[in-house]
């Protein structure tokens, strides 16, 4: 059957089929309840939309270590708007979350910093998310820094070696500069950056779709790997859904601002219950082989 084809409610309220596929005896490393974000604009850059919608309106989802969710939605939606949110970049308008049992919204200070390690943040763009002066290893070393890691300058030394390893890089290349790199291994870079502080959860917010089309894979397939070997749990933003159907264990459908449907996988590409998802999956191009 084709997805466009495929039978849906006509029912428009949101559908979470919250089931668990993995052992419920995971823990849940990530929770987001009721989340809302207004954006404040002002003068000409005052639209009806910026002022009247929220980005995000009233998001709840939660994760288990070693779990991928995908997000997705079209362009707009409030996926970037929401995966800051969930890293602590930004605060919510209302709601809250909980990184490792612990609310966000009730730390500062270094409990706060302690709270954030666990949770890293992947960019759309390897092109301008990373500071052209910067050595990779002192790109890579600096979240080290930021979060007073207390290890000694040697030991930091080694671990920017072991983390460029363990994401394809040639170690030796850690005094050469971002622009020396090609897309994909700056993407690389991106990610040993994020892996620094050792996270439980780290938020990928659209991280292939910079790349050109035969390195996406590369990196898919490294994201893999890393959550195979270091048990990470991803949140990954993709408007691309014949990548989020290779990477997701659960799949989360936004449209203006709210989740309109949570599943698994199966759930969400074979049974789609919500019309806007149903609407998604018919404008998509092919699954990946
Ligand atoms: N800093 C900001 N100030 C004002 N409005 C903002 C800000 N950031 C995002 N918005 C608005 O919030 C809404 C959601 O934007 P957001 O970037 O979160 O969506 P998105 O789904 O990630 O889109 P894209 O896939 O194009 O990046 C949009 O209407 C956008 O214009």
């Amino acid at each position: 059957m084709s997805r466009s084809s495929r039978a849906v409610s006509p029912d428009e309220s949101p559908v979470n089929r919250d089931g668990d596929p993995l052992s419920s005896a995971r823990p849940l490393v990530l929770e987001a309840s009721d989340l809302v974000k207004r954006h404040r604009s002002s003068g000409f850059l005052r639209s009806r939309a910026s002022s009247d919608t929220p980005a995000v309106d009233g998001v709840s989802l939660r994760l288990r270590q070693g779990e991928t969710l995908g997000l997705v939605g079209e362009s707009g939606c409030g996926k970037s708007s929401l995966a800051r949110l969930l890293t602590a970049v930004d605060r919510p308008t209302s709601g809250h979350v909980e990184v490792l049992g612990r609310r966000l919204d009730q730390l500062d200070g270094r409990a706060l910093r302690a709270a954030r390690r666990n949770i890293q943040l992947v960019f759309q763009d390897p092109y301008t998310c990373l500071d052209p002066r910067m050595t990779v290893g002192a790109i890579v070393r600096e979240p080290l820094l930021i979060h007073r890691d207390p290890a000694p300058r040697r030991d930091r030394r080694r671990r920017v070696a072991e983390l460029l390893e363990l994401v394809g890089l040639n170690p030796d290349h850690a005094d050469r500069r971002p622009h020396e790199f090609s897309g994909g291994q700056r993407q690389r870079i991106g990610i040993a950056r994020a892996l620094a502080l050792r996270p439980e959860v780290v938020v990928c917010d659209e991280p292939v779709s910079a790349l050109d089309v035969s390195v996406q894979a590369q990196i898919v397939n490294l994201f893999t790997a890393l959550q195979r070997e270091l048990g990470i749990a991803y949140v990954f933003i993709s408007h691309d859904l014949a990548v989020v159907e290779h990477m997701a264990d659960r799949v989360a459908v936004m449209h203006h601002g709210r989740i309109v449907e949570q599943g698994t996988v199966d759930e969400i590409y074979d049974h789609a219950r919500h019309p806007y998802t149903a609407e998604l999956l018919s404008s998509s191009p092919a699954p990946l082989p």
